[in-house]
């Protein structure tokens, strides 16, 4: 049984010549028409409606010894029900129907179950190539072997009789007279209803000569011979005697081919249910699979209509099933990929079955997502179709996660600029091209001046805001092909190429100056920031991006110390300067701890009685080699190393030890100002460290002053006005120094419990005649005396100055003119003599 075979449906076999007579036809007239027509059956209709069916087999059943039977409507002979199929149906279901109802016929309906033709068990038997079948099966297994013969004078009553008794087909006609066999039919006497002779001797109506074959024969020989010869009975001999033993009927041959058929296709049919159950099993699991998996997925046919989509589909794009289904993957196109790339992805899936990419899909919000896609093409079983699935993840979010991961490594996430990985890149690049065209090029280092102050006092976000700004106007001055990276915290490169000179660098270094010179806004504050700027040429500083940038970097630091906010380009003998500063670095941290400090001690007049109000401490970095180093060295050294705290320490608790002992010779002292860096004041500990040495050396609060610059504040007025809270609760004085040089945010001089305030050098040593500054001077007095807060001028180093801030009835001043920070020993001395002249009187 092939699966061409298994294909065929009614509609290809079928017989479309449908013979139906009324209810009320006579028998005579269906046997008529059925003749005439040359089939074994017609219908009968009732109202155009097919409600029986009348065969030749069925003539046996007559009763022909009634007067007129031939009259008999049709419709009380007829056998009922009518039994249908459908057009569409496959050949195998009308078998099993023929099976599972054991008849003949079936009436053939089409798809409006209109009845357009009949099929019969023999057409299907015969369209299905079963010959082989017979081939291997001998006819004497098959015919039948009581076959009943009569003799040529009965008459043709008994002829029916036996055929409706033994319910046989035909019967055998021994013509003695002929020395021959003959038949009758049922169909003979089907045809007898159209002249009945009862009477009529049987060899007169049977049929001669019979064609026989033996037993050894195959049922394939006589089929053939049946066919050939248009018969449907044929007589089986002994082929020794040649006496006839039996009748091989059509029937018979058609039965064993229904037969192998029948089981052939119960075996197919079988394997079939078992197939299904399997592919259901299949089917089932891999629905489960695709409901379950986190893909989304989706089946289409070869036209593009959606047909299957799973629920990860939804999630992902947003589209409910009942939208998509019908439609074609179009609805989520983004647009984004222009037609050529469908064109490639649609040649490659056809060449190879499957395609591998990524695509940008819109979801049903509008939002564009990227999605790895594997399409695989499929054929459907049993169809010519083929069908596509398409299974994705949204891979938008590793998109991004892979994007930024090469955005971090190339370039600096708060700027946008590149980094020095980037840069490095760049200037490599750079060299070679400057060194194919002979061509110059220069390497310069930016970094901000006390960054860190910003950063401390007005918190990393406004640090961060600052380091934009200044990003953004260093980029403003570049031309195409420069690059500006950033290297960390505030240090900054610029790579410019294509320099014909250098008065083209020393140009682009002053621009930078300018622009940054001019202030910036920063969370609502005006910010100054200054750059020192350091720059080395090729090819004459260096032929490799390691010196280049070597070179930079040392020509900056140089700017640094010679005052900040300045422009130096690198001289061979800069290096030797950079390898100082290392090389004191490493001095400073020994130094801390084989204790090479010292305080030097500066006293405050009193402006109106002339005598010694108190002395700041002021601390001095004794170098065995280097000798004196000035705390406008060390102390952002300190800063920068985080060692600060502890040297604040240290200069706390040696104060505290000094002015006790002076107490103790006698030294009628009333107070020692000490400098505390703001990081200290933000540690926390202050006030502790305070406590701690009073108590250690038996000190009354009241013999400190505490010195804190402006940025102390900035950043934290909550924690610093706490922690100075503390010290007032010790009896402890809060001077404020430096005060006009800092960001003069002068709210905090209200809110925090501040004493004294120190007016900067900067504007004492320019008073009288600078214009302004004896302004600002008055204006801080004045202020200072209004808030109730002890003034102090620093830096006060001629008699005029000391005139004008008398003249302003200024407190306190301190300075050259008055006394020079001397070290112990001459300190003690100068008191001692201060004393001597009498001069001494109580402060506040
Ligand atoms: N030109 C001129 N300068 C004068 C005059 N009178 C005093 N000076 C100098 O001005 C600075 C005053 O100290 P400051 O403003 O607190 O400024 C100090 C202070 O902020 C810091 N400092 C000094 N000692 C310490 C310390 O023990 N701890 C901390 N954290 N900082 C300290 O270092 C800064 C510099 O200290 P010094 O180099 O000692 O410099 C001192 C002093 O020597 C004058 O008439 N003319």
């Amino acid at each position: 049984m092939t699966s061409e075979s298994r294909q065929l449906k009614v509609k290809d076999i079928f017989t479309n010549q449908l013979l139906s007579c009324d209810i009320s036809t006579s028998l005579f007239s269906a046997v008529t028409k059925m003749r005439a027509h040359k089939v074994s059956s017609i219908f009968v209709t009732e109202e155009d409606k097919i409600v029986g069916i009348w065969t030749e087999s069925d003539c046996v059943k007559l009763n022909f010894s009634q007067q007129g039977f031939q009259q008999t409507p049709i419709g009380e002979l007829m056998a009922t029900p009518v039994h249908s199929v459908q057009i569409d149906k496959s050949l195998s279901e009308a078998t099993i129907k023929f099976h599972q109802l054991g008849i003949r016929h079936l009436l053939v309906k089409d798809e409006h179950f209109e009845p357009v033709g009949v099929v019969s068990l023999s057409d299907i038997v015969r369209n299905q190539g079963l010959d082989h079948y017979l081939h291997f099966r001998p006819i004497e297994d098959h015919y039948e072997k009581k076959v009943t013969i009569l003799d040529s004078n009965d008459c043709i009553s008994k002829v029916i009789d036996v055929m409706r008794i033994k319910q046989v087909t035909a019967v055998l006609i021994n013509n003695k007279r002929l020395g021959e066999y003959g038949i009758i039919t049922q169909r003979d006497i089907a045809y007898m209803v159209l002249n009945p002779d009862w009477r009529m001797p049987c060899w007169e109506l049977a049929s001669y000569p019979m064609q026989s074959v033996v037993p050894k024969d195959s049922l394939f020989d006589a089929y053939r011979l049946m066919t050939a010869n248009s018969i449907r009975h044929l007589v089986v001999k002994e082929p020794t005697t040649e006496q006839v033993i039996g009748l091989l009927a059509l029937k018979n041959v058609l039965t064993e081919i229904e037969t192998a058929y029948c089981s052939e296709l119960e075996k197919v049919l079988a394997q079939r249910d078992l197939a299904l159950q399997k592919s259901e099993k299949n089917l089932y699991l891999a629905n489960r699979i695709i409901d379950a998996s986190l893909d989304g997925i989706m089946i289409t046919r070869s036209s593009g209509e959606i047909i299957q989509i799973n629920p990860a589909f939804s999630a992902l794009t947003g589209y409910k099933d009942y939208e998509v289904l019908g439609k074609t993957p179009n609805l989520l196109s983004s647009g984004i990929h222009p037609p050529e790339y469908y064109k490639q992805m649609w040649a490659e899936l056809d060449e190879k079955g499957v395609w591998q990419g990524e695509i940008c899909n819109r979801k049903k919000n509008g939002d564009i997502y990227v999605e790895w896609l594997t399409i695989i093409e499929i054929n459907e079983p049993y169809s010519d179709d083929v069908l596509y699935a398409a299974i994705f993840s949204d891979i938008t979010e590793r998109k991004n996660a892979e994007e930024k991961i090469v955005r971090l490594a190339y370039f600096d996430e708060l700027t946008g600029l590149p980094n020095r990985r980037l840069f490095n890149d760049r200037l490599s690049m750079a060299l070679a091209s400057a060194h194919r065209d002979k061509q110059k090029l220069s390497v310069m280092f930016i970094d901000l001046d006390r960054f860190k102050e910003v950063n401390d006092t007005l918190g990393h976000s406004a640090g961060d805001e600052l380091l934009v700004k200044v990003s953004e106007r260093i980029k403003g001055q570049l031309r195409e092909g420069d690059t500006l990276a950033r290297l960390g915290g505030d240090e900054f490169v610029v790579l410019l190429t294509e320099v014909k000179d250098l008065a083209n660098v020393v140009s682009f270094a002053n621009d930078i100056l300018d622009l940054l010179g001019q202030p910036f806004e920063i969370s609502g504050m005006s910010v100054g920031a200054t750059a020192s700027i350091g720059a080395a040429v090729y090819p004459e500083d260096g032929l490799d991006s390691e010196s280049l940038l070597k070179h930079a970097d040392v020509a900056m630091y140089r700017s640094k110390e010679v005052g900040r906010n300045s422009f130096q380009l690198y001289k061979a003998s800069m290096n030797a300067r950079s390898l100082e500063r290392l090389s004191m670095l490493s001095r400073f941290q020994s130094a801390l701890e084989c204790n090479e400090f010292e305080l030097h001690y500066q006293p405050v007049q009193c402006l109106n009685e002339e005598h010694i109000s108190s002395v700041e401490c002021l601390l001095r970095w004794q170098d065995p080699n280097l000798g004196m180093i000035s705390p406008a060295q060390f102390i952002p050294l300190a800063e920068e190393l985080g060692l600060i705290t502890k040297l604040d320490q240290w200069v706390i608790n040696r104060a505290c030890e000094k002015m006790a002992f002076w107490r103790h010779q006698g030294i009628q002292l009333q107070r020692i100002a000490i400098n505390v860096s703001a990081q200290h004041l933000h540690q926390g500990e202050l006030a502790l460290t305070v406590a701690n040495a009073l108590e250690r050396h038996q000190l009354p609060g009241s013999c400190l002053e505490i010195e804190l610059t402006e940025s102390s504040f900035i950043s934290n007025l909550h924690e610093a006005k706490s922690e100075l809270k503390k010290l007032k609760a010790l009896g402890v004085s809060i001077a404020l120094d430096d005060f006009g040089t800092g960001y003069s945010a002068l709210s905090y001089l209200t809110k925090l419990p501040i004493d004294v305030l120190k007016i900067d050098a900067s504007f004492t040593s320019k008073v009288p005649d600078e214009y302004g500054n004896s302004e600002i001077v008055t204006a801080i007095v004045a202020m200072a005396k209004a808030l109730k807060l002890k003034v102090v001028a620093e830096g006060v180093e001629k008699q005029v100055q000391k005139e004008f801030l008398k003249q302003l009835d200024c407190h306190y001043l301190q300075g050259y003119l008055f006394c020079r920070p001397l070290s112990e020993s001459h300190w003690l001395r100068f008191y001692q003599e201060h004393i001597r002249s009498n001069l001494e009187a109580p402060m506040h």
